[in-house]
């Protein structure tokens, strides 16, 4: 009898998860040092050798405090990869332990616009996190919709009854991913698990359930049959519109009622669908406030003391990231401290090499998983699982003991109408006045990265997260997926976090005495990204250009070498290097290869290979606009003509180049007649572009006789040289667009 008490005392003893540091630190350090050593000595030699006032010391001195930033940036970069942690769990032990006691869970999705968001995308990840393998009557879904749209409720209708039958086939065949438009995307690969009848017929209904949805979503209403087979149609009335319209809670499955059975007749996860109300005359906070409009309105219905946060394009790939998690807040040892699990947000977009830099590997593999070894990595805004009360603003206390049984009972006597009705009064737009909503309670307002400075709060209240990483990934989503959205993306992320830098939230300030400094340090690696440009640009611009003109270069023939010397480092250097290694290791003969010729156009081609795959290739939203190729070539044939030697002599010009021109001019006038930007939406910018065409258009004489001479290389240069440019520069308006 002792034995078996001693034994099962043990057996608790056993952790959920445990903590591993990173292999090859030893050699890091090695090279960090060297690093170190580099650095100081790059100073040493600013400090001792500034020049004469008026010899160039200004400059000197712009270059010593550029290298004392990066100086400083590389240090506090250090405080993360010191000493990086990885994290495993045992989801068998959790099982044996709490298989009949796990806390329900309540999930947050929010979407924000059916169009760029379509509903059949949204009800995707919402059937991924309904299917968890984890029992259902502890799963609670929640949909923010900040559109407000009949679109979107709708396909969360749809997806309310398709989940009877997606649920029981999932946990039968045990698929993965569980989001019915990924695992029929890569249907070959599980095909023959199931019996093929069963999955075609589940198969079929997606698909026939998706057009529905697509056609509702298209035409941008739904069919009027369908309006009588919910009430919640009911709430889109004539005075309805995005921004000004009363709260929305409707609760589509009641896991709570005995009737709510899939076809297997087990119990489904409660779902629930969130308008919270919008008035023009109120701020609505974006996200921010739509995940607080959820945490109260789940507060009434489910009242999990684990939430879990993921965007409307995150669906969850790995069914049991629930477990994982928990592995973390059940830990009988390590679990009391951690406030929230974090996992990567890992984009399935991408393509192959990610030619937008879109991936965060670096980011996930060193970064966070140093945070997590200085306390805590950063709250990213999507896959992420909280402590409902870490959300609500409790402070870390040893002494407090999580009521996991939260939320799980019976209910009282309150019918779902009731429920439903006291949900709609916490959404309202006036709810949250003179409260501490959006401050001390719930995710922070005010900051363009609402997620980095609510987990910051979170740290600097005691509590610690972790950082998990499995071998198959818990969620997958959806990346920008052109340079505009990208730039737009990262614009957001470095304002927000330079914002909160230099706001009293700065790390250094909030955290000081509340979290470690190399924590606080490393909210500054994020913090500092836009301050970064500063000393970059002044960097790579004066370096270069103060050398150059000190040996008499002129400011454009500077620039000009700017080019060649990267075009020189992919090509000549490159073909030197490897040539002298074969010399070498006596793999070929000393040569001399003449030159001139074509090499350098066919690599300036080459190099620039992502612009012409979006001019003529890509078929997706990264596809430079037909009109916006044809007026770059047309803009492009001009210059090189105009520019070109007999344009200086006055050259005739042949009547099927004159006419291509003509053409491509057009082209140009058109568009940016046509497409002329709303005031304060870049509008200048785009009549100074139209200026400068109008010049070009008109400013070049088409006349004179004489001899004439091409430079076919420069046309291609320049070509390159001016696409490129129209890319930016169109780029540049959508961005502000
Ligand atoms: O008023 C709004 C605006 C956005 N969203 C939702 O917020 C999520 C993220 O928006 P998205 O436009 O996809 O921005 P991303 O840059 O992809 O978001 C990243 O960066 C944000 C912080 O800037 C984090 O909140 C996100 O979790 C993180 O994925 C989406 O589900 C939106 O539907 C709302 O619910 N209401
Ligand atoms: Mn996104």
């Amino acid at each position: 009898m002792e034995t078996t008490a001693a034994a099962t005392a043990a057996e608790r003893r056993r952790p959920l998860f445990t903590t591993e540091e990173l292999g090859g630190r030893a050699v890091y350090r090695v090279q960090a040092a060297t690093v170190a050593a580099g650095i100081l000595l790059v100073l040493y030699y600013r400090a001792t050798r500034v020049p004469a006032a008026g010899e160039g010391r200004a400059a000197w001195l712009g270059m010593a405090a550029a290298e004392l930033w990066f100086a400083v940036y590389w240090v506090i970069a250090q405080s993360v990869r010191w000493r990086p942690f990885r994290r495993r769990t045992f989801r068998d032990r959790l099982a044996e332990r709490y298989e009949q006691n796990l806390p329900g869970v309540d999930i947050f999705v929010c979407t924000a616009d059916p169009q760029s968001e379509p509903p059949s995308l949204v009800i995707s990840t919402i059937l991924s996190v309904m299917a968890y393998n984890y029992p259902s009557e502890k799963i609670s879904v929640y949909l923010s919709d900040d559109g407000g749209s009949i679109l979107t409720f709708y396909a969360l209708w749809e997806a309310s009854i398709f989940a009877k039958k997606w649920l029981p086939f999932c946990k039968r065949y045990n698929i993965e991913p569980r989001s019915p438009a990924a695992y029929f995307s890569e249907s070959k690969v599980h095909h023959n698990l199931c019996i093929p009848k069963e999955w075609a017929l589940i198969k079929n209904l997606y698909e026939e359930m998706r057009e529905r949805i697509d056609t509702a979503t298209m035409s941008g209403k739904i069919p009027e049959e369908m309006k009588l087979k919910h009430k919640g149609f009911d709430e889109w009335n004539s005075d309805f519109t995005l921004k000004n319209h009363q709260p929305i809670v409707q609760i589509l499955i009641d896991g709570k009622n005995r009737n709510a059975i899939d076809d297997d007749r087990n119990v489904l996860p409660t779902l629930v669908y969130v308008a919270r109300e919008k008035r023009p005359q109120y701020h609505h906070n974006f996200k921010a406030g739509a995940l607080n409009a959820l945490i109260r309105v789940s507060s009434v219905i489910s009242d999990s003391p684990v939430i879990l946060n993921v965007d409307c394009d995150m669906y969850s790939n790995n069914s049991d990231s629930i477990r994982d998690a928990l592995c973390f807040f059940l830990d009988e040892e390590m679990g009391q401290k951690i406030g929230f699990v974090q996992y990567p947000q890992i984009f399935n977009n991408m393509t192959q090499n990610d030619i937008y830099g879109n991936s965060f590997n670096v980011s996930y593999h060193v970064e966070m998983c140093g945070l997590d070894s200085v306390g805590g990595c950063l709250y990213i805004g999507t896959g992420c699982f909280h402590r409902r009360e870490i959300l609500c603003g409790r402070i870390f206390s040893k002494d407090y003991k999580e009521n996991w049984n939260r939320g799980i009972k019976e209910r009282g006597k309150e019918n779902i109408n009731e429920i439903e009705e006291k949900a709609t009064s916490l959404v309202t737009c006036t709810y949250e006045h003179r409260t501490q909503w959006g401050n001390d309670i719930g995710v922070k307002y005010g900051f363009p990265a609402e997620d980095i400075i609510t987990g910051l709060a979170i740290h600097c209240r005691g509590w610690e997260s972790a950082f998990i990483n499995p071998k198959r990934a818990a969620f997958l989503g959806l990346a920008p997926s052109t340079l505009a959205q990208n730039i737009l993306q990262h614009k957001r992320w470095s304002e927000g976090n330079l914002t909160i830098f230099l706001s009293k939230y700065c790390s250094f300030l909030f955290g000081h005495g509340k979290i470690k400094l190399q924590l606080q340090m490393g909210y500054c690696i994020c913090g500092l990204w836009a301050a970064n440009s500063l000393p970059t640009l002044y960097y790579v611009t004066l370096y270069g250009l103060y050398e150059a003109l000190l040996s008499g270069d002129t400011l454009k023939g500077w620039w000009n070498g700017q080019r060649m010397w990267m075009v020189k480092s992919i090509t000549s250097y490159l073909y030197g290097f490897i040539d002298t290694i074969r010399k070498c290791v006596g793999m070929s003969k000393m040569s001399f290869e003449v030159t001139a010729k074509a090499i350098l156009c066919g690599m300036i081609v080459f190099i620039n290979m992502p612009i012409y795959e979006a001019m003529f290739l890509r078929k997706d939203n990264g596809r430079i606009p037909t009109a916006v190729t044809l007026a770059s070539i047309g803009f492009t044939t001009t210059a090189a003509v105009g520019e070109g030697e007999y344009g200086r002599q006055g050259g005739v010009q042949i009547p099927f180049q004159a006419a291509t021109v003509a053409a491509g001019k057009l082209l140009v006038l058109y568009y940016r007649a046509t497409h002329m930007p709303a005031g304060g939406e870049g509008r200048a910018a785009w009549v100074g572009m139209e200026a400068a065409e109008v010049m070009y258009t008109v400013g070049r004489p088409v006349v004179c006789p004489v001899r004439r001479r091409t430079f076919k290389d420069r046309l291609a240069e320049r070509l390159v040289t001016f696409v490129r440019y129209n890319c930016l520069s169109s780029n540049w308006i959508l961005v502000h667009a």
